[in-house]
């Protein structure tokens, strides 16, 4: 009799293949299909022979070479594609089966999916993977959400086939929590990459405007950096993307690339979910916006003959006196900037925890990406380290060993965000980092002015210092009154 496959994966895409391999490569005998059958055949000619697949023509074939219970991994296009092949899924799996997402869906959806896949008997598990295509093939970081019955049969697959920590050998993989919570952690870890992309390209643009430096004379900086507390695989690739000469001009490759950012939608989704949680989340939405700017191309076609025509294009010239002490504000700046977008993003995880529910260990969170997803860093060990310090941590800059960090960096920050300002150079998330830190630092905002503004023209109240309860005061009227709200 033919075996059965251990597990499925459903889209032979980039991430869907390399995860099917990476599961062979770990022993597994497992049943692949597309939609396309070409792309199945394709994986079948490159891998088939040494990965040991099972590959299917249709869905039908595909649920009958899966061993019971059966397990399948939906990586599709997110969305609609996700919805029709859950739904198709349904339709040929049995009670106690379970379909996993491993896609970029949004966790509103895998609420949704859970339901809906839970209420026919089947197990639904939203599970969030990073590492792009190297990682899907050597070692992703998974973040499954679902029931901890889901976890205990898919967990010991998911855990082999992840990254291992460099610094403990351990799986960058955990039980996040119910339902949505594993995609809701990867939306997340998504916005922080967003940050990370951006303060990294703040800092390269700082770097060749104010000192004139070619693309790899900044990558020889960023591997400099790669040795310290910057210490990252986006660091590491930026190094990499800058040391790269186009075959055709011989000229760094990024020189040539159009500066319009493009994106998929985590970064959005980080950010809308943050304003519905009222969540200060600036860095995140700043590198957003930085994306939607750089692809404004009629506005900033308007913008920048405007400038010219006003001679505007061209802020204050203060010469950089001494370079080395430049390039350390810089490295400052963004290791700043860095530990305040961490900050946000793991206070909105524990904000949406409480909103839905999980009980999300974010010291574990911290864990799992070490090794294998986007934003591994050596960073990661320390915020881990934090947590355990502290599971409560509120706010991961004032634990006792990033406070120390942001006052060593406040000088070289300020200055530099100063520099910038004053030259006319775009440091959206470097600036608003700043801002967010004097913000949450300051014991009087001026958000006292904007309640009483409030209170003027929509009678919305107002709470007083000096004593307790809730009052409004009667504009209106000639002797403006203040009167207690019950
Ligand atoms: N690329 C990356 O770095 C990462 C991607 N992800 C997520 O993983 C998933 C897969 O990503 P990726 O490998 O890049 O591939 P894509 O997101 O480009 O999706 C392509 C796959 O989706 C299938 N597909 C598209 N529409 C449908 C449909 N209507 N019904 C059934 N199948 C459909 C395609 O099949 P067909 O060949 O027939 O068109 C193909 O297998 C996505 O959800 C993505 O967001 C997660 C982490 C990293
Ligand atoms: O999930 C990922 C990595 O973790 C993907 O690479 C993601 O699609 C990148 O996002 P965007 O296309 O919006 O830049």
């Amino acid at each position: 009799m033919t075996q059965l496959a251990d597990i499925g994966v459903i889209g032979m895409a980039v991430m869907g293949s390399n995860l099917a391999q990476n599961f062979a490569r770990n022993g597994y005998k497992v049943a692949i299909y597309n939609r396309t059958y070409a792309r199945t055949q394709d994986v079948m000619e490159h891998y088939g022979a040494t990965a040991g697949f099972i590959p299917t023509e249709t869905l039908g074939d595909f649920v009958a070479a899966l061993e019971k219970p059966r397990c399948a991994i939906v990586m599709v296009k997110a969305g609609t594609p996700t919805d029709s092949t859950i739904d198709q899924l349904c339709e040929l799996m049995e009670p106690g089966d379970i379909i996993v997402d491993c896609g970029n869906s949004l966790f509103t959806d895998t609420i949704r999916r859970e339901r809906t896949v839970t209420a026919k008997g089947l197990n639904f598990v939203g599970c969030g993977v990073s590492g792009g295509e190297e990682g899907a093939l050597k070692g992703p970081a998974i973040m499954p959400g679902g029931t901890a019955e889901s976890y205990r049969r898919l967990g010991p697959m998911l855990e082999k086939i992840a990254a291992k920590a460099p610094e403990d050998g351990e799986p960058c993989c955990t039980h996040i929590g119910t339902d949505g919570a594993g995609h809701f952690v990867k939306m997340i870890h998504n916005g922080i990459e967003y940050a990370d992309m951006q303060v990294i390209s703040e800092a390269y643009d700082i770097l060749r405007k104010s000192l004139g430096l070619s693309a790899p004379e900044i990558a020889d900086i960023f591997e400099e950096w790669n040795q310290g507390d910057l210490d990252s695989y986006l660091i590491e690739i930026t190094v990499e993307v800058l040391r790269h000469l186009d075959q055709e001009t011989g000229r760094p490759l990024v020189d040539l690339v159009l500066d319009q950012a493009k994106q998929k939608g985590t970064g959005t989704w980080t950010v809308q979910t943050a304003l519905d949680l009222g969540v200060p989340t600036t860095g995140i939405a700043e590198a957003t916006f930085a994306r939607g700017l750089s692809s404004s191309l009629k506005q900033r076609e308007m913008a920048q003959l405007v400038c010219k025509a006003l001679s505007l294009e061209n802020a204050t010239h203060e010469p950089v006196n001494d370079k080395a002490a430049f390039i350390e504000d810089v490295r400052q700046a963004l290791y700043a900037s860095k530990i305040v977008a961490y900050t946000q993003g793991l206070n909105l995880i524990q904000v949406g925890a409480k909103e839905y529910h999980w009980d999300i260990d974010l010291g574990e969170t911290a864990r799992i990406w070490r090794a294998g997803c986007i934003i591994r860093a050596r960073f990661l060990e320390d915020v881990t380290r934090a947590y355990r310090r502290n599971p409560e941590l509120a706010l991961l800059l004032a634990d006792d060993y990033f406070f120390a960090k942001i006052r060593e960096a406040m000088p070289h920050w300020r200055r530099l965000v100063t520099f910038a300002t004053m030259r006319g150079i775009p440091i959206p998330v470097f600036s608003s980092s700043l801002s967010y830190l004097d913000g949450i630092r300051d014991p009087e905002l001026p958000a006292n002015l904007i309640q009483i503004q409030r209170d003027f023209f929509g009678a919305h109240t107002y709470q007083r210092r000096d004593k307790t309860g809730v009052f409004h005061t009667l504009w209106s009227t000639p002797d403006r009154r203040e009167v207690v709200e019950s």
